[in-house]
């Protein structure tokens, strides 16, 4: 805090050459710069058709990324798709402070950007509409540029009030700490996975840092932070004086956020109102400090971004800062995705199993999945667009755009394990299904539906019929008995066409389970006690 003066007094002089905006001048820095240097780098023609960004082919990824390395090695130069753009045609583009942000992102003479987004750990797992700042982030990893998380551990014990018609509940610290451990955990995940295999490609076998503490943790093109690291040394006094006095209060009121609340029964608390405030001042930290020059968020945090740019140019007398937006990921029917609704869409596997993110996407209405192709996956423009062109023409077989869809952002959420697991659990709850099942598979899904536990007296030489009722599977016998009929019930996945079956000991798998199908949904396990 001490150093802003200082600090501004020297940016005023560096910043009027545009260059420097990307050489901020803390000593730490310039590891940073080093780092994203030898990122891959690409040709600018190409961006529009980005085989190598599709996470699921790793082979071309490696052969377009080779060649490409070799040209501009070749060329002397840093070539980075224009990532602004990229974002734009797939509808990730909602707002950008400064057109400038455009040549900046692709310049080949200036350094890589480092981007910036804030997460605040209000619950224990990031969700689909979050997910959208981790695919933005990633977009700029994969242009060449350094992608930083920012964990909100000091914002979360605040609360943002942007798009929030009361005030957020008050989270002990415990809570924010095991939510903050969740977060950090799914960020390194998803951004370490492509981390990995750009080292990979580049033949390094670096893997990312994980902190014991959890606080922070780094690869060469990603890093995560905890904005609490630097707000806890903060006095009072010294904000107020070095930070608030630049801040009006006639703008800060004019901001959405806040005239949306000010005109609700409740009002808003001085603690919020503050809010925009702080997360303008870890720009400004992050710009300083670290050499963040770009912040994004989705379209509500317009307001508590541009708090960032605004403090920037007048504290620091610096141009060089942008912020970037992308639109709210909406349903189709116009509400938001997020974590207060009903059956959120969880990001952390103990939330939400693979198997289960892997069904939302499969079963998303047709309407809505060439949007979220384009949104939520890194497949070529192109491809999507025959994805689009398959689905009216003739013999396409249903879903299979979702199911396109479901592979891909499973793959880049959970990985490549992940969506094994998916598919399996898929496959072995697929009545018919030629899979084997075993009971690893079946106690792996018995957590997405109904289970219950019965003795083995309860089962054994037990009419199919009668434990269709016991278990709950089914309301009567006689429903069960015309399920039969229709060919409707199943015993671990085979079609039962006899109304007397009663259970022999091979039936249950493995001696510990057995699975129930009422028709394609309606599933029961039972356990063997
Ligand atoms: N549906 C969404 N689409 C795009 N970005 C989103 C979406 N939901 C949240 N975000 C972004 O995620 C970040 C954190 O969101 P925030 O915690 O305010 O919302 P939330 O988790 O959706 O909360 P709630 O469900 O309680 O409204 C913000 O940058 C916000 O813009
Ligand atoms: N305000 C963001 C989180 C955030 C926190 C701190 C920042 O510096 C940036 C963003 C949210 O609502 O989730």
């Amino acid at each position: 805090m001490a150093t802003i003066a200082a600090m501004a007094a020297m940016r005023t002089f560096l910043c009027s050459n545009n260059r420097l905006f990307f050489f901020p001048m803390n000593p730490k820095t310039p590891t940073f710069l080093l780092h994203c240097n030898s990122n891959p780098i690409f040709s600018r023609n190409n961006h529009k058709n980005h085989i190598f960004f599709s996470s699921s082919s790793t082979r071309r990824i490696q052969s377009a990324q080779e060649t490409l390395e070799t040209q501009n090695q070749e060329m002397g130069s840093v070539l980075r798709p224009n990532v602004v753009e990229i974002l734009e045609e797939r509808g990730l583009l909602e707002s950008i402070t400064s057109e400038n942000l455009r040549s900046a992102c692709s310049n080949p003479n200036l350094s890589p950007l480092k981007v910036y987004c804030g997460f605040d750990p209000t619950a224990e797992s990031l969700h689909l509409g979050n997910l959208l700042g981790i695919i933005v982030l990633s977009w700029f990893q994969r242009c060449g540029h350094k992608a930083v998380a920012l964990i909100g551990g000091a914002t979360g014990r605040i609360g943002d009030p942007s798009g929030k018609s009361l005030e957020r509940p008050e989270l002990d610290i415990q809570t924010l700490e095991r939510n903050t451990a969740g977060i950090v955990n799914t960020v390194n995940m998803i951004l370490g996975r492509w981390d990995r295999s750009r080292n990979l490609i580049m033949g390094s076998e670096k893997t990312s840092v994980l902190n014991p503490n959890l606080d922070v943790c780094s690869g060469d093109s990603f890093v995560i932070l905890n904005n609490f690291d630097w707000w806890k040394e903060i006095r009072l006094l010294d904000f107020l004086r070095n930070v608030g006095r630049f801040a009006r209060v006639g703008t800060m009121m004019g901001k959405e956020s806040v005239k949306n609340r000010l005109e609700s029964e409740q009002g808003m608390s001085y603690t919020e109102f503050t809010y925009q405030l702080l997360q303008g001042y870890d720009f400004l930290y992050l710009y300083e400090n670290e050499g963040v020059n770009v912040q994004i968020g989705g379209s509500d945090q317009w307001g508590n971004i541009t708090a960032g740019t605004e403090l920037i140019r007048k504290i620091l007398q610096a141009e060089g800062a942008y912020g970037l937006t992308f639109p709210l990921l909406l349903k189709s029917d116009g509400t938001k995705f997020g974590k207060s609704e009903e059956g959120a869409i969880w990001l952390s596997p103990s939330m939400l199993s693979p198997y289960k993110f892997y069904q939302y996407f499969f079963s998303v209405p047709d309407v809505d999945v060439v949007r979220f192709l384009k949104i939520l996956t890194f497949l070529n423009m192109d491809e999507i667009r025959q994805l689009e062109e398959g689905m009216t023409g003739p013999g396409y077989v249903p879903n299979s755009a979702q199911r396109r869809l479901a592979e891909e952002v499973t793959r880049f959420v959970h990985g490549e394990e992940g969506l094994l697991e998916a598919l399996k659990a898929t496959e072995a709850l697929s009545p018919g299904s030629e899979t084997r099942l075993d009971w690893k598979t079946i106690e792996g899904i018995a957590e997405d539906i109904p289970s219950c536990s019965l003795s083995y007296d309860q089962v054994f030489n037990i009419s199919l019929v009668d434990l269709s009722v016991s278990t709950g599977l089914l309301e009567s016998k006689s429903a069960a008995r015309r399920l039969v009929k229709q060919g409707g019930l199943y015993l671990n996945n085979s079609r039962v066409d006899s109304e007397g079956k009663t259970i022999e000991a091979g039936d249950i798998v493995d001696g510990k389970v057995l699975l129930l199908s009422a028709g394609k949904k309606n599933k029961m396990v039972v356990r063997i006690s």
